[in-house]
Protein backbone atom coordinates (compact mmCIF):
# COMPACT_ATOMS: atom_id res chain seq x y z
CA UNK A 1 0.00 0.00 0.00
CA UNK A 2 1.79 3.25 -1.05
CA UNK A 3 2.28 6.23 0.92
CA UNK A 4 -0.71 8.21 -0.91
CA UNK A 5 -3.22 5.84 -0.22
CA UNK A 6 -2.90 6.14 3.39
CA UNK A 7 -3.43 10.30 2.91
CA UNK A 8 -6.21 9.34 0.67
CA UNK A 9 -7.79 7.28 3.08
CA UNK A 10 -7.34 9.95 5.68
CA UNK A 11 -9.19 12.31 3.32
CA UNK A 12 -11.88 9.34 3.03
CA UNK A 13 -12.43 9.45 6.87
CA UNK A 14 -12.02 13.90 7.43
CA UNK A 15 -14.53 14.29 4.07
CA UNK A 16 -17.27 12.06 6.26
CA UNK A 17 -16.67 14.04 9.43
CA UNK A 18 -18.11 17.25 7.38
CA UNK A 19 -21.15 18.88 8.97
CA UNK A 20 -23.01 18.19 5.49
CA UNK A 21 -22.07 14.52 5.84
CA UNK A 22 -23.23 13.99 9.44
CA UNK A 23 -19.92 14.90 11.44
CA UNK A 24 -20.74 14.61 15.01
CA UNK A 25 -18.43 17.40 17.09
CA UNK A 26 -19.09 15.50 20.18
CA UNK A 27 -17.86 12.28 18.54
CA UNK A 28 -15.40 13.51 16.36
CA UNK A 29 -12.20 15.68 16.43
CA UNK A 30 -12.42 16.24 12.77
CA UNK A 31 -15.90 17.35 12.91
CA UNK A 32 -15.42 19.73 15.96
CA UNK A 33 -13.18 21.67 14.05
CA UNK A 34 -14.48 21.69 11.08
CA UNK A 35 -18.12 22.24 12.59
CA UNK A 36 -16.23 25.14 14.20
CA UNK A 37 -15.02 26.44 10.75
CA UNK A 38 -11.78 27.92 9.02
CA UNK A 39 -10.44 30.41 12.18
CA UNK A 40 -10.21 26.83 14.54
CA UNK A 41 -8.71 24.97 12.13
CA UNK A 42 -6.28 27.59 10.52
CA UNK A 43 -4.90 28.45 13.65
CA UNK A 44 -4.16 24.50 14.47
CA UNK A 45 -2.20 24.92 11.09
CA UNK A 46 -0.42 28.07 12.03
CA UNK A 47 0.33 26.32 15.92
CA UNK A 48 1.74 22.69 14.21
CA UNK A 49 3.88 24.87 11.76
CA UNK A 50 5.57 26.42 14.91
CA UNK A 51 5.68 23.17 16.51
CA UNK A 52 7.43 21.60 13.90
CA UNK A 53 10.10 24.38 14.13
CA UNK A 54 10.91 24.23 17.60
CA UNK A 55 11.00 20.47 17.17
CA UNK A 56 13.13 20.72 14.37
CA UNK A 57 15.69 22.88 16.51
CA UNK A 58 15.60 20.44 18.76
CA UNK A 59 16.63 17.60 16.65
CA UNK A 60 19.71 20.02 15.38
CA UNK A 61 21.08 19.58 19.12
CA UNK A 62 20.48 16.07 19.66
CA UNK A 63 17.05 16.07 20.56
CA UNK A 64 14.19 13.27 19.52
CA UNK A 65 13.84 13.07 15.51
CA UNK A 66 10.72 11.18 16.60
CA UNK A 67 8.77 14.45 17.99
CA UNK A 68 9.79 15.89 14.96
CA UNK A 69 8.06 13.53 12.81
CA UNK A 70 4.95 13.76 15.03
CA UNK A 71 4.39 17.27 14.82
CA UNK A 72 5.02 17.08 10.59
CA UNK A 73 2.07 14.65 11.10
CA UNK A 74 0.48 17.20 13.21
CA UNK A 75 0.74 19.48 10.39
CA UNK A 76 0.09 16.93 7.59
CA UNK A 77 -2.81 16.45 9.05
CA UNK A 78 -4.29 19.85 10.07
CA UNK A 79 -3.50 20.91 6.71
CA UNK A 80 -5.91 18.28 5.43
CA UNK A 81 -8.88 19.22 6.94
CA UNK A 82 -7.97 22.85 5.58
CA UNK A 83 -7.89 21.21 2.36
CA UNK A 84 -11.24 19.20 2.51
CA UNK A 85 -12.75 22.50 3.81
CA UNK A 86 -12.04 23.98 0.34
CA UNK A 87 -13.18 21.21 -1.59
CA UNK A 88 -9.82 19.75 -2.22
CA UNK A 89 -7.84 16.52 -1.70
CA UNK A 90 -4.28 15.49 -1.02
CA UNK A 91 -4.29 14.37 -4.37
CA UNK A 92 -4.16 17.85 -5.85
CA UNK A 93 -1.40 18.96 -3.57
CA UNK A 94 0.40 15.79 -4.74
CA UNK A 95 -0.66 16.64 -8.78
CA UNK A 96 1.04 20.21 -7.89
CA UNK A 97 4.49 18.68 -6.99
CA UNK A 98 4.30 16.45 -9.59
CA UNK A 99 3.85 19.40 -12.13
CA UNK A 100 7.09 20.55 -10.42
CA UNK A 101 9.06 17.75 -10.62
CA UNK A 102 12.33 18.56 -12.23
CA UNK A 103 12.22 22.14 -12.45
CA UNK A 104 14.51 23.59 -10.11
CA UNK A 105 13.20 25.98 -7.02
CA UNK A 106 16.09 28.64 -8.59
CA UNK A 107 15.50 27.99 -12.19
CA UNK A 108 11.48 28.43 -11.16
CA UNK A 109 11.96 31.84 -9.36
CA UNK A 110 14.25 33.19 -12.45
CA UNK A 111 11.41 32.29 -14.89
CA UNK A 112 8.52 33.95 -12.15
CA UNK A 113 10.58 37.18 -11.84
CA UNK A 114 11.07 37.75 -15.73
CA UNK A 115 7.46 37.37 -15.67
CA UNK A 116 7.16 39.76 -13.25
CA UNK A 117 9.34 42.25 -14.78
CA UNK A 118 7.19 41.19 -18.22
CA UNK A 119 4.21 42.24 -16.36
CA UNK A 120 5.27 45.39 -14.88
CA UNK A 121 6.36 46.77 -18.98
CA UNK A 122 2.86 46.49 -20.15
N1 LIG B 1 -4.43 11.88 12.38
C1 LIG B 1 -5.18 12.32 13.24
C2 LIG B 1 -4.73 13.23 14.26
N2 LIG B 1 -3.52 13.77 14.48
C3 LIG B 1 -3.67 14.57 15.54
N3 LIG B 1 -4.94 14.54 16.00
C4 LIG B 1 -5.53 15.25 17.14
O1 LIG B 1 -5.21 16.61 16.94
C5 LIG B 1 -5.11 17.23 18.19
C6 LIG B 1 -3.79 17.97 18.16
O2 LIG B 1 -3.83 18.97 19.01
P1 LIG B 1 -2.64 19.26 20.02
O3 LIG B 1 -1.46 18.41 19.76
O4 LIG B 1 -2.43 20.72 19.93
O5 LIG B 1 -3.27 18.77 21.35
P2 LIG B 1 -4.50 19.35 22.13
O6 LIG B 1 -3.97 20.08 23.28
O7 LIG B 1 -5.39 18.17 22.40
O8 LIG B 1 -5.20 20.34 21.09
P3 LIG B 1 -6.31 21.47 21.31
O9 LIG B 1 -6.93 21.30 22.66
O10 LIG B 1 -5.62 22.78 21.10
O11 LIG B 1 -7.29 21.20 20.19
C7 LIG B 1 -5.12 16.16 19.26
O12 LIG B 1 -6.39 16.12 19.88
C8 LIG B 1 -4.88 14.88 18.45
O13 LIG B 1 -5.53 13.73 19.00
C9 LIG B 1 -5.62 13.71 15.22
N4 LIG B 1 -6.95 13.36 15.23
C10 LIG B 1 -7.38 12.50 14.28
N5 LIG B 1 -6.54 11.98 13.28
C11 LIG B 1 -7.07 11.11 12.23
O14 LIG B 1 -8.39 11.52 11.93
C12 LIG B 1 -9.26 10.41 12.05
C13 LIG B 1 -10.63 10.88 12.48
O15 LIG B 1 -10.56 11.45 13.77
P4 LIG B 1 -11.94 11.84 14.54
O16 LIG B 1 -12.66 12.74 13.63
O17 LIG B 1 -11.53 12.49 15.81
O18 LIG B 1 -12.64 10.54 14.77
C14 LIG B 1 -8.57 9.47 13.04
O19 LIG B 1 -9.00 8.16 12.88
C15 LIG B 1 -7.12 9.64 12.65
O20 LIG B 1 -6.84 8.86 11.50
Amino acid sequence: MSDVDALARLAEVIESRKPANGGDPEASYVARLLHKGPDAFLKKIGEEATEVVMAAKDADHGGDRARLVGEVADLWFHSMIALAHYGLRPADVVAELQRREGLGGLEEKAMRKAREREAGKS
